[in-house]
């Protein structure tokens, strides 16, 4: 019975400390404590009767005393961590100074051209929806580290330099990033210039004869780099496309649990013609009628954390399709779409977040912060 006792309240600790359970468990986890020095308070009476020593009765007394100190002990410190992991100090909010001066905010006025809000409540990131200084007043004491990871594997190592130049102007300016660019050359990497509190660190991956692949293996690098990494609670990463230049500002006001962009190409329309993947035999499968938005596979990030598992998954997911002779529709960006129609991102960022090159400026898109470039498929991919 000891034993049953003892093993249920250490799964509730462990439970704890993974963050499954709530402060309850924890206080059955006391209850059962207290339950086992009952028990073995009984267990010294009983056998004192037995023995009849004074000195041995009091010798195992003290040993059990000990014995239930340390235990406690083990589980004050337990709880403590649990505790810290669960409300670290550094998720305390304050603001960079006390009298931080910004426009006062108001619930009445704001965009009225476009939706701000998704149905399950996460902000839909549009320029005019957010303020700048006070955003980057909250995290700025945080301290916080963004990591962004870029691929440039064959070809497409011409759109390295535009991409690092234009990050430098607009990405996190100001913030400590730290960009992980993965490439089959990393002689070719161009040598930019970085401000303090930012770097790059480049990693050898092999070209492959499929673009597809190219694209689709990306998730998996991102999970084994997540893996590599210490998972500190604050870290955020984006995983973007190299085709790409930064135009406007991309900051804090990105940052969220589970990121998601939406695409410009499908914002418009229904979602009975957003190009998801339709053969039910795919892992990445979204049935008619089902669905959110339709989000880019260029650009996507969070918690440290919550991208490991979107990037394990997407990658199991990918492989489980290829073990059945399928590849879905848009290869990682369709596992990511149903992703993400399964776990609701927490933040979703308007198509200025990936805009296209070639497409005009739509009217309720202010400014365009990040944008595909124009290319010739036929010329940098190495198959059609
Ligand atoms: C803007 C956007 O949402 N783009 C997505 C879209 O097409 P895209 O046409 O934008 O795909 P793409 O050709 O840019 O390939 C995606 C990325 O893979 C890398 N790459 C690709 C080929 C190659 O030879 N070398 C190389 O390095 C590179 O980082 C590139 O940016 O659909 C793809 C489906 O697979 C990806 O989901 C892309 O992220
Ligand atoms: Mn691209």
């Amino acid at each position: 019975m000891r034993t049953q006792t003892g093993v249920s309240a250490s799964v509730c600790l462990v439970e704890l400390h993974a963050g499954l359970i709530d402060s309850q468990c924890l206080l059955g986890a006391h209850a059962e404590i207290t339950s086992v020095i009952t028990l073995c308070r009984f267990d010294v009476t009983h056998r004192d009767r037995e023995t009849g020593g004074a000195e041995m009765k009091s010798c195992r007394a003290a040993g059990l005393i000990l014995l239930v100190a340390l235990l406690l002990g083990f589980l004050y410190w337990n709880q403590s961590r649990a505790a810290a992991d669960v409300f670290p100090v550094s998720h305390e909010f304050h603001l960079e100074a006390e009298h931080l001066q910004y426009k006062q905010p108001s619930i009445l006025q704001g965009r009225n051209d476009v939706v701000t809000v998704t149905p399950w409540l996460a902000p839909v990131v549009w320029e005019g929806s957010f303020d700048p200084v006070l955003l980057d007043g909250i995290y700025r004491p945080k301290n916080i580290s963004i990591t962004a990871t870029v691929f440039a594997v064959g070809k497409y190592i011409m759109f390295l330099k535009d991409f690092l130049e234009t990050a430098e102007q607009h990405f996190f300016v100001g913030f400590n990033v730290h960009v992980y660019v993965f490439t089959d050359q990393p002689k070719e990497v161009p040598r930019v210039q970085m401000a303090a509190g930012r770097k790059l660190t480049v990693r050898s991956v092999l070209d492959s004869q499929r673009w597809q692949e190219i694209s689709a293996r990306r998730m998996e690098l991102i999970q084994t780099l997540i893996e590599e990494r210490h998972r500190n609670i604050m870290d955020y990463i984006f995983c973007l496309d190299v085709d790409s230049r930064f135009h406007g500002r991309w900051g804090t006001e990105s940052l969220g649990r589970l990121v998601a962009v939406i695409h410009p190409g499908y914002y418009k329309d229904p979602r009975s013609s957003f190009p998801y993947e339709r053969r039910p035999v795919s892992r990445a499968y979204v049935a008619p009628g089902e669905g959110d938005f339709y989000y880019c596979g260029g650009a996507f990030g969070g918690l440290l954390q919550e991208v490991h598992l979107l990037a394990r998954t997407c990658h199991r997911n990918f492989k489980e399709d290829a073990r059945n002779n399928i590849e879905a529709a848009w290869q990682e960006e369709s596992h990511l779409n149903r992703y993400m129609w399964v776990n609701k991102p927490s933040k979703v960022l308007s198509p200025e977040y990936l805009w296209q090159d070639f497409k005009p400026r739509n009217p309720e898109v202010h400014i365009v912060r990040f944008s595909g470039v124009v290319k010739n498929y036929a010329k940098i991919r190495p198959n059609v």
